[in-house]
């Protein structure tokens, strides 16, 4: 995964010199100083970018980390600490960690309006002891004097710019990184991310850490622009104006953290300019919040989606156009199914992931009871039964997303049971959902990214993709259908290289013959990419072409276990779940 656009990082830094250069010499004095706060307010933008842009999370409280940043500096400087504003500034970012990572414990419980709740009422909080103290300087008024060479308000101008550029970089890095990544799937679904092997806890709290981090970077500048700052610089009705800025605007994107800015910083000359209240601003930017919230994406998440949707469906056109080409020269329109690999008995082969007891009680309700089941290495194995007979519970607790079942899980030898379930994929147990949650801000070379949790090189994630049957990798996962998300879902567990891959019924969505295709993908995939699977499916044909040994539970009680076509034969099985008409004759 490269984690530098070099043609968006090229515009970028073009656009900040631009700025630099021109717009000290173009704007006055006035204007000079508005750019400044645009600028400032564009940094703290990047912060609530990290936090309510990439994770989702409705953080109500980036002022009051900003205003951690500021007292740090002012107070570094009533006391002339060595190291001068530069210094001050970093420790003033660093100061505000801690505190961001604190307001984040309480996010690994609670999420939604009551984790808004717990960030707002620490800003209420932080509001009341700025009141109660002031900032420091401002008693004794010891100004906070600007570094050289940045003295002036043109030239502290481009020192914020920088400031903001190089963050926008970081951040731009950090977000092509697995931990950029994995926030969008903390965002849509912590489940799947954790399924990844991606540590929810961790990620969440780096979030909130690097969020705190650079509002009080923003903070810090706010002091060095002002040389001395009052609480109402940092009020929470700040917080709760940028914040319905950021859910509109989208600053996780530099130009999105760039216009927040403006907008922030010259609402009030326009209300003043118009005749309208200032409070009409708060207003708008409130309306505009609740139209983004409709939509569950910001414009600048909109816009950039456009793009590349544009983009994706010029590729796919190529695709299709090119498939006829050779339609029409009489060339092979698919691949033939590649003949079943030959395989020892799965008896006969060490078991790879062995289950013994698995009871799961959900109330007075017995999910699974006292469950037995192996996996044998290099085996595709089906679980079936009707709807409610306890499959889906049977891999979520296998998995580790079940806490409290009774029996043991082995993997290659080793006991599972006390690990969580991103722990467990990362011990090479990966799964996937009945129901997709992917990311559609994700193109699916990123997605693959996030599964694999290691470096994926193009060539394996293109290999990957054209065994799944996945469009190419640049195609953003928000034009992909429902049907072949399943199967990107697939190929990203795979990804892994994991010793066992339990897939919830990957074949909902396919048709018949999509679905003999998977068929084909599965029995080869042992082979192909090392992995054992469990396949819990109702389409009883791919489950007969694809699993050798099948396991079929009613109630949570396993009623038949064995070779596929024994099992699918077994008139008790018949009997109880199938219905005769619904299984191929063997
Ligand atoms: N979180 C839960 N809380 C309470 N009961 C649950 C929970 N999850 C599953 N159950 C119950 O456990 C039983 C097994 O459900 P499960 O989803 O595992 O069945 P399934 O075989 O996967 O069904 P399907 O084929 O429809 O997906 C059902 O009675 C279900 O209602």
């Amino acid at each position: 995964m490269n984690l530098v656009d070099k043609r968006g990082l090229a515009i970028g830094l073009g656009l900040s010199v631009l700025a630099c250069v021109a717009l000290p010499a173009v704007l006055s004095p006035y204007w000079i100083y508005l750019a400044i706060s645009a600028v400032v307010s564009a940094v703290i933008m990047q912060s609530y970018g990290v936090i309510v842009g990439r994770v989702g999370v409705m953080s109500l409280c980036q002022m009051s980390f900003a205003a951690i940043g500021a007292w740090v500096v002012l107070r570094l400087n009533v006391a002339d600490a060595p190291g001068g504003f530069f210094v001050w500034l970093v420790l003033g970012g660093l100061a505000a960690v801690p505190v961001g990572v604190a307001i984040g414990l309480p996010a690994l419980r609670i999420r939604g309006v009551n984790l808004a709740v717990v960030t707002f009422g620490f800003a209420v909080s932080a509001d009341i002891v700025w009141n109660a103290n002031p900032f420091p300087g401002a008693k004794e008024l010891k100004m906070l004097d600007r570094p050289e060479p940045f003295v002036t308000d043109e030239s502290y101008f481009v020192f914020t710019v920088i400031v903001f550029t190089v963050l926008a970089v970081a951040l731009g890095m950090i977000g092509k990184s697995r931990l950029g990544l994995s926030w969008y799937e903390l965002r849509h679904s912590e489940r799947s991310a954790a399924s990844h092997g991606v540590s929810v806890a961790r990620s969440k709290l780096a979030a909130f850490a690097i969020s705190a981090f650079v509002a009080g970077i923003g903070g810090g500048l706010l002091a060095g622009q002002l040389s001395l700052v009052v609480p109402s610089n940092f009020a929470m009705g700040q917080s709760l104006a940028l914040f319905a800025v950021a859910i509109m605007i989208g600053p996780h994107h530099p130009e999105g953290a760039v216009m927040g800015g403006i907008f922030g910083a010259i609402m009030p000359t326009i209300m003043e300019k118009v005749s309208l209240p200032q409070d009409f601003g708060g207003v708008l930017f409130g309306v505009g919040a609740l139209l983004a919230l409709r939509s569950g994406l910001s414009q600048t998440d909109l816009t950039r989606m456009r793009k590349r949707e544009r983009g994706a469906r010029k590729l796919l056109k190529a695709g299709e156009d090119a498939k006829e080409a050779k339609e029409a020269e009489g060339g092979a329109t698919a691949a033939p199914l590649a003949p079943a690999p030959v395989r020892r008995p799965a008896a006969d082969r060490r078991p790879c992931l062995a289950v013994q007891g698995l009871t799961v009680r959900f109330g007075e309700v017995v999910a699974l009871d006292a469950v037995d089941l192996t996996v044998p290495e290099g085996a595709v194995v089906g679980l079936i039964g009707p709807n409610g007979a306890g499959k889906s519970t049977f891999i979520s607790a296998v998995t580790g997303f079940v806490a409290g079942y009774g029996g043991t899980v082995e993997l290659a030898g080793k006991r599972l049971d006390k690990l969580g379930p991103s722990v467990r994929a990362k011990r090479g147990l990966r799964r996937t959902f009945q129901t997709t949650a992917i990311a559609p801000e994700l193109t699916q070379y990123e997605y693959l990214a996030i599964g694999a949790g290691r470096r994926l090189a193009r060539g394996e994630a293109d290999e990957l993709l054209e065994f799944f049957g996945c469009p190419p990798g640049e195609v953003p996962v928000s034009i992909v259908d429902a049907g072949t998300r399943r199967l990107l879902d697939v190929a990203a567990a795979i990804a892994a290289r994991p010793k066992v891959a339990l897939l919830d019924e990957p074949a909902a969505g396919q048709s018949a013959a999509e679905s003999l295709r998977l068929g084909d993908r599965l029995t080869r995939a042992p082979e192909a990419f090392g992995v054992s699977i469990l396949l819990v499916e109702h389409d009883m044909e791919l489950v007969q072409a694809t699993c050798e040994e099948v396991t079929v539970l009613d109630f949570g009680h396993v009623i038949a276990s064995g070779p596929t076509a024994d099992v699918l034969a077994d008139a008790a099985v018949r009997a109880a779940y199938l219905g005769a008409a619904d299984v191929p004759a063997t």
